[in-house]
């Protein structure tokens, strides 16, 4: 194991780009819902650590044409804000295909913050309405951040809101991106007539509801990973179009689809590749539970231009 790298957050940031990110992202969504015989990905387990409302993720993936072998171990600890501490802490551990030997362990936090996004940005390509103007951020937290980073640079809004219980956090959040922003606390409030809304909370109940969204909204749902949290509420959930990153994921994780009896409609990789076609005037939901290829095929391309950007400057 000599040649193991430990490649830190610093070094992540550096080598990855938002448009990059995006693109691959959607390539790894299109072969997970229509490759799937290439890709060996078991639904990922979940430690619960019941004293801190807690958990601990372990998201292996295999993916021959990605030539990624990882996994993801993740840590969602929803108490650290008391700590001033960021919630989810998470590495990858990347091995050679051939050999299995290990290549690599990547800090993860900020690849999490950004596939995370750059998933959103796929969904909201394909699922949001033409005539776009208003995006609507909620929550003020690292998965806000990555989404206001990544959707400013995908998309061109008329107007950005960001809506935290402190407007203080949403006004911080709002200089550090150096977006011109207006601020809410009140999502009710926040959400009128936006075109795309991304709800990026800890939450357990739902703080999003059907009757104050704009018909053929888009939403793109990140917070609720768990069976036991939902961020949407029930009604939303059930008369939407309810599109996920993975099927099988939804229906054993996703509290806003399980506590709902809802349905999801496709998977946003069947939509990418054209195999499913959704009428965007309708309000849509992007039901986003995190997938081990995100990881993976990050974690490849981080360890390929890590080592071609040290080939070229030695
Ligand atoms: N879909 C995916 O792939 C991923 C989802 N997540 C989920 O995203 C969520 C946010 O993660 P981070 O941004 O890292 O956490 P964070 O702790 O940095 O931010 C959480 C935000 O939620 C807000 N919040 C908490 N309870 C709320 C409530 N009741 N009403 C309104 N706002 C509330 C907090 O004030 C904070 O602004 C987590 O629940 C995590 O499970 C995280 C990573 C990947
Ligand atoms: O996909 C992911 O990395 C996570 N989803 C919930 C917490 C971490």
């Amino acid at each position: 194991m000599s040649n193991l790298l430990f490649i830190d957050e610093k070094t992540v940031q550096s080598l990855l780009d938002i448009r990059q990110l995006v693109d691959i992202i959607e390539r790894a969504l299109i072969n997970f819902s229509i490759k799937a015989e290439t890709i060996a990905q078991p639904i990922r387990t979940v430690v619960n650590i019941p004293s801190q409302s807690a958990h601990f993720f372990n998201m292996p993936c295999y993916s021959q044409q990605d030539n990624a072998l990882a996994t993801k171990l993740a840590c969602l600890f929803p108490n650290n804000y008391k700590l001033a501490l960021p919630t989810i802490h998470a590495v990858i551990l990347l091995f050679d295909c051939n050999t299995g030997v290990p290549q690599a362990i990547i800090d993860a936090d900020y690849v999490t913050e950004m596939r995370t996004a750059a998933a959103s940005a796929v969904a909201t390509k394909y699922l949001v309405n033409d005539n776009y103007n208003i995006l609507c951020i909620i929550g003020s937290g690292a998965q806000a951040r990555s989404h206001l980073l990544v959707m400013k640079a995908i998309f061109q809004f008329s107007e950005i809101r960001i809506c935290s219980r402190s407007k203080s956090n949403a006004e911080r959040l709002a200089k550090d991106t150096n977006t011109h922003a207006v601020i809410y606390d009140c999502v009710q409030d926040a959400v009128q007539d936006a075109d795309v809304i991304c709800t990026t909370t800890n939450t357990v109940d739902p703080i999003v509801f059907e009757k104050w969204i704009k018909q053929g909204a888009h939403i793109n749902a990140v917070g609720a990973c768990t069976p036991q949290r939902r961020e949407i509420d029930g009604e939303l959930m059930r008369n939407a179009v309810v599109v996920a990153d993975s099927r099988e994921s939804a229906k054993n994780e996703a509290g806003d689809i399980i506590l709902a009896n809802a349905s999801v409609d496709a998977e946003i990789g069947e939509i990418a590749s054209g195999k499913v076609t959704i009428d965007t005037n309708q309000t849509t939901v992007f039901e986003s539970l995190g997938l081990a290829i995100e990881d993976a095929v990050c974690a490849r391309l981080i360890y390929d231009l890590y080592n071609s950007r040290n080939v070229t400057t030695s």
